[in-house]
């Protein structure tokens, strides 16, 4: 056991270390050996597999990403049996969420590229309004904002997507989730099924999924009677494209029954924060190498002369964003540890390493700061994707979705994120309105944002401050 001197009786003074030093116990250790270690992360233990075991274990199905969920579940961390917690239980008690994003979602990609940038400019207006001069603003806490707005205007119908308290829900949720969770942590299990009903931050959680089903339950509720109307009427019920149908539908498909309450909060905790941290990043990165900014205009002003609308060819053609947008998360990912397993039963990997059945499993991102697989990997290098497509026969891989054993912010094979590219649009969209109508710049005190870390996992920090400052678009994005 790495980090865990056999002086200390408990795994506590251990755990919360791994909250504060994991990157630097993980990636010390991985200077030193290429063998699988284990550490004891805020879970317990956790057997750390260096990245080239990422072929190996990518696609092996006696570990599984939701056997994963289920033991930080059930054992220690997520505690979905207790209210308040349900927003994990369609990703933890059965494929809902996973099957919802990965069909209805993908399928309704293209619908929401023109939704998504009409969305942005009403939101931008909103979080960052006009100014001739500098203006400072807590730029994650406004982007958490932006995002929850564009993710709430894809997932649900308007006016609800809009409702304040509901945007507000979306952001928090998260926070209150791993707050309470890592609260009730520290108590001794015994404790937890009682005290559960008494901490201030668990029912800070059971007051969120109250609201949830207070603001969503009547139009789950409208949709229920409009549908047995329309059938005893001989019509065909009217489809829905949002997350309260794809639950339903992926629900109704498996057989398992999926609140879709539970569905819509689960959506906010897979989709807010983490693409709030790959966006803040992207941003950071670029006004951290203003060379590109520029760059980035002209190749904006290009695709958007000649475009006849928002759609996703348009997207598609914003090859250097896209590879601003790689280079950024290849730098710095949302978390280092890109592939989260439990063992099925006893496995012995190809090393000999055994893995007794029931053990956890972290897959680190190491590659991705490696010089023999990226030239200089401690800079940023915006062209770095762009050039790679440039070699014929490449021009579709390399792109910020692809994942591959060497870029791992998605993880990689059967349960590589399926968001992603909804993520990817999302981004390229916010990142084209902000770049065409605003001039950004870090404030002298500050410098660039200090990335807040957890474990191996970043979050948003609440202090980042940006200066921003209105500017004419060299091309209009109206259409
Ligand atoms: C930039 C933003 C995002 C990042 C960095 C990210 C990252 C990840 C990572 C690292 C995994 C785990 C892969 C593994 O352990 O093998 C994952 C899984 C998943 N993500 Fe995302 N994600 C993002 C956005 C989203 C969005 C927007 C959604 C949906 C609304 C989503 C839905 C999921 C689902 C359903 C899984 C589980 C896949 C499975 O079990 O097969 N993610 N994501």
């Amino acid at each position: 056991m790495v980090g865990n001197p056999a002086s200390e009786k408990t795994y506590w003074p251990a755990k919360i270390r791994w909250l504060k030093s994991a990157k630097e116990l993980v990636y010390g250790t991985l200077a030193k050996t290429k063998t699988p270690f284990q550490v004891v992360a805020a879970s317990g233990p956790l057997i750390i597999l260096p990245p080239h075991f990422v072929e190996e274990i990518k696609n092996d199905d006696r570990m599984t990403f939701k056997s994963w969920l289920q033991k930080v579940n059930v054992v220690v961390d997520f505690f979905t049996k207790y209210p308040g917690f349900e927003g994990f239980i369609p990703a933890v008690d059965n494929d809902v969420f996973v099957s919802s994003v990965r069909i209805g979602l993908t399928q309704s990609l293209a619908h929401f590229v023109k939704i998504l940038a009409d969305e942005t400019k009403l939101s931008l207006n909103e979080s960052l309004p006009p100014s001739n001069e500098w203006k400072e603003v807590h730029f994650d806490t406004a982007a958490l904002r932006i995002i929850a707005r564009l993710s709430s205007r894809s997932f649900l119908p308007e006016p609800l997507c809009h409702d304040e308290e509901w945007l507000k829900l979306a952001v928090d949720y998260t926070i209150d989730f791993f707050t309470a969770a890592y609260i009730l942590r520290l108590f001794p299990p015994i404790l937890r099924p009682l005290l559960h009903w008494f901490l201030p931050w668990t029912r800070t959680l059971r007051k969120d999924v109250r609201k949830a089903r207070r603001l969503i339950g009547p139009e789950i509720e409208r949709r229920k009677k409009e549908e047995e109307q329309d059938l005893k009427a001989g019509r065909k019920p009217k489809q829905y494209s949002d997350a309260i149908a794809w639950v339903q539908q992926a629900s109704s498909k498996s057989g398992d029954y999926c609140d879709p309450i539970y569905g819509q909060l689960n959506y906010s905790l897979g989709a807010v924060h983490t693409t709030t941290v790959t966006f803040n990043n992207t941003l950071y990165n670029l006004i951290a190498n203003p060379e590109y900014i520029d760059e980035l205009r002209a190749e904006l002003v290009t695709v958007f002369k000649d475009a006849k609308g928002w759609d996703k060819t348009t997207l598609n053609k914003l090859r250097l964003m896209d590879s601003c947008m790689k280079e950024s998360n290849r730098m710095d990912p949302a978390t280092l540890m890109s592939i989260s397993r439990v063992a099925n039963e006893d496995i012995t990997l190809s090393d000999g390493t055994k893995v007794p059945k029931g053990a956890s499993i972290g897959l680190i991102n190491a590659a991705s700061r490696d010089p023999t697989i990226y030239e200089d990997p401690d800079k940023f290098n915006g062209h770095r994707f762009y050039d790679m497509r440039q070699i014929p026969g490449n021009e579709s891989k390399h792109q910020f979705v692809t994942t591959t054993g060497d870029y791992l912010p998605f993880g990689h094979g059967k349960h590589a994120c399926p968001g992603r590219f909804f993520a990817s649009n999302e981004i390229k969209i916010l990142l084209t309105h902000l770049l065409l109508q605003y001039d950004f710049k870090f404030p002298d005190d500050q410098g660039k944002p200090e990335i807040l870390a957890h474990g191996l996992d970043f979050g948003t920090n609440p202090n980042a401050r940006l200066l921003y400052k209105s500017r004419t678009p060299e091309v209009s994005l109206d259409f």
